[in-house]
């Protein structure tokens, strides 16, 4: 077998399975990638909503990260909720202790249900010391607006965020429309490499079954990343993953359900 690319997730666990590490596993399974994780938070979480949030303490991410780096190697990370300044200051300090550059943040801060997955303080520690490492950041329309400090309504009101929020540092940014509800039946993500602006657009299929989208597309272009892909096409494989798995949604639960993450390898037409 030719080798394997190397893939880690440093993120929050989902008790049901939709979002976080459990979906960054998944995505990474399906794209052929060696995936691996540090945790920094248990959630009690089902397709209602967030019950809890155990946060574990900074030196346990940091160990995990440790452990993996100094072993298997990584190729390409991705962080996802990350809950304190104190985590991801610990977090940071890894990446740039180890050197890496092939860094995806998705800055996770609220679920779809409203429960606060980033503590309020903790916005600057993730402009100020994660950003900078950032090849690629990828916020909703809630998080860039946050980040920044914009209200955002209009595609120039994007571009505009886009710009500040690499101004922090991150190379590239992808600010994701899923949130956008004022585009009829499109969606449209904002890709800015830092000189070029491209509009990503796509059909909005309508369902309620969309937890864990943002994960899942973070996590699908940090594996195309691992393998190689330039930045542009690993967004539209990113892309295409998570249309698949709305698409074709497994409707479990009573609330919000997951994605499917074995849709995009089954219309390949791959079988296992
Ligand atoms: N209803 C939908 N139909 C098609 N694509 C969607 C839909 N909702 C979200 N997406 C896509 O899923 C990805 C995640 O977007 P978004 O939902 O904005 O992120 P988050 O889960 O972080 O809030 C984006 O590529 C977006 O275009
Ligand atoms: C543990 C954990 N991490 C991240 C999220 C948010 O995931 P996201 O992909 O933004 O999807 P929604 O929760 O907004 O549907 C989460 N819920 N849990």
């Amino acid at each position: 077998m030719s080798r394997i690319s190397k893939v880690l997730t440093v993120a929050g666990s989902d008790s049901g399975g939709g979002a976080g590490i459990q979906a960054d596993l998944k995505t990474f399974q399906e794209l052929d990638v060696y995936g691996m994780s540090a945790i920094t938070a248990v959630t009690v979480q089902n397709t209602l909503g967030v019950t809890n949030v155990y946060p574990l303490p900074p030196e346990a991410a940091a160990e995990q990260i440790e452990a993996v780096g100094s072993d298997l190697g990584v190729d390409a990370l991705k962080t996802g909720m990350l809950f304190s300044a104190e985590i991801i200051e610990a977090v940071a300090a890894q990446i740039r202790a180890f050197g890496w550059t092939q860094v995806v943040v998705d800055p996770v801060m609220v679920a779809k249900g409203g429960a606060s997955l980033l503590q309020p303080e903790a916005v600057r520690a993730l402009r100020e010391q994660l950003l900078p490492l950032a090849f690629i950041v990828t916020p909703n329309l809630p998080e860039a607006e946050v980040l920044s400090g914009l209200s955002i309504r209009t595609m120039e009101d994007r571009r505009e965020a886009a710009k500040r929020i690499c101004a922090y540092g991150s190379r590239q940014i992808v600010i994701k429309g899923g949130h956008d509800t004022e585009n009829g039946d499109r969606v449209v993500d904002l890709y800015y490499d830092g000189s070029t602006f491209t509009e990503l657009v796509g059909r909005r299929i309508p369902t309620p079954h969309t937890h864990g989208t943002g994960c899942t597309f973070s996590a699908a272009l940090t594996a195309g990343l691992a393998k190689g892909l330039p930045a542009l096409d690993a967004v539209r494989t990113a892309r295409a993953f998570i249309q698949a798995a709305i698409e074709h949604g497994l409707e479990l639960g009573h609330g919000h359900g997951p994605t499917n993450h074995f849709a995009y390898r089954r219309l390949q037409g791959v079988s296992r």
